[in-house]
């Protein structure tokens, strides 16, 4: 996907939900589901006033910088190239959209639910990218585990509240209830993966490709169910700053093909859909096409971005046919129809990795 930049994409808060609401089940939130993630929504939906979130926020993104600062040596050690990077550290693996790898940003994946998913040695040589075990740099930072877990833990639980109010959206008007619904599929999983990303700093404005929405991370759809984002903190040597330039951070396009950049509050949780929650509704919820701009100027010189997403995913056992009237990454082919999650994962990582297992 290739976007120019537009001097009048226009500024979006989310459709916002309380977290008290949220827990309600008996509480009909489908008007809110709609208007967030249905035909004429964003994609886009944010909980506010969860408890201890905040907390467990800064705690963990305090850590993005310091982890992306350790020396070379110690981060070699926390990569897993049998995984393709998808435990433990990973930069400079991934391919952008151009096709370069992508050296702008650092990321440190686990499992936040589970270090050792399964134990069965078939499962872990077939899918290592979600069957292995998390990578924690218990010595050089020993702090990371409990955060990334505490953080991920809470946004999985709040998450799977999205996930049942999803479910009582799509069915509304059906006779019979879905058989496989979102919040069902999402609980049975050992495929949960949780990102921390650090955006390094432009050490010149040449760095970066700044003419682009997507100068910092390519436009995308992500491939799970739901994933959960934190608003991000901009920092300058690790010490928070507020960001000086409005124009950068998080855009998407809507389902009628306008681009928005997309606002949020630093205490609400945003959920976006990916597209296998496009292929199990059967187009019922879309999938979020998505990027990240870097800040633009002599200001953002030095600034640092740190945030965390939550995929919350099927398991690698899980079956997906794939309607055709779902787009989905168009560079893949779907010819077979039906795929296991873990298989759909493979071939999007033969796309956007060079190295095989
Ligand atoms: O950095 C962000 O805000 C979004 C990152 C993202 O889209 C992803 O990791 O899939
Ligand atoms: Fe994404």
């Amino acid at each position: 996907m290739s976007r120019s930049s537009e001097s009048t994409v226009p500024t979006v808060g989310t459709v916002t939900v309380s977290y008290s609401e949220l827990k309600e089940s008996n509480i009909d939130l489908s008007g809110k589901i709609e208007q967030g993630f249905g035909p004429n929504g964003l994609g886009i939906l944010s909980v506010k006033d969860v408890p201890g979130y905040s907390a467990l926020r800064q705690n963990l993104l305090g850590l993005a910088p310091r982890l992306a600062g350790l020396p070379e040596e110690v981060k070699r050690e926390l990569e897993d190239e049998h995984s393709r990077y998808n435990f433990g550290w990973s930069h400079g693996k991934e391919k952008l959209e151009s096709g370069k790898l992508d050296m702008l940003k650092g990321s440190f994946y686990a499992n936040p639910l589970q270090d050792v998913p399964t134990t069965n040695s078939f499962e872990i040589q077939r899918y290592p990218w979600y069957c292995g075990s998390n990578i924690w740099p218990r010595n050089s930072l020993p702090e990371l585990e409990g955060a990334f877990k505490a953080l991920g833990n809470l946004m999985f639980e709040v998450g799977l509240m999205v996930a049942y109010h999803c479910d009582q959206y799509v069915s509304k008007g059906k006779k019979q209830p879905e058989k496989q619904n979102l919040e069902k599929i999402l609980l049975g999983s050992r495929c949960h993966k949780g990102r921390l990303l650090y955006y390094f700093p432009a050490q010149d404005s040449t760095t970066h490709d700044n003419d682009s929405i997507s100068s910092w991370c390519g436009w995308h759809t992500d491939h799970g169910s739901l994933t959960g984002l934190t608003r991000a903190i901009f920092s300058r040597n690790s010490v928070e700053v507020a960001c000086p330039d409005s124009g950068a951070g998080l855009y998407i396009q809507t389902r009628s093909g306008q681009i928005v950049k997309v606002v949020y509050g630093e205490d609400e949780i945003a959920y976006q859909i990916g597209e296998t929650t496009a292929v199990l509704s059967r187009g019922s919820l879309c999938a979020t096409p998505h990027c990240v701009r870097a800040p633009q100027g002599e200001e953002a010189r030095g600034l640092e971005r740190s945030t965390f997403a939550l995929f919350m995913q099927p398991d690698w056992d899980q079956k997906l046919t794939f309607p055709k009237e779902v787009t989905s990454h168009e560079d893949v082919s779907l010819s077979d129809n039906v795929l296991t999650f873990g298989e759909y994962t493979e071939k999007l990582l033969n796309i956007y990795y060079d190295t095989k297992p």
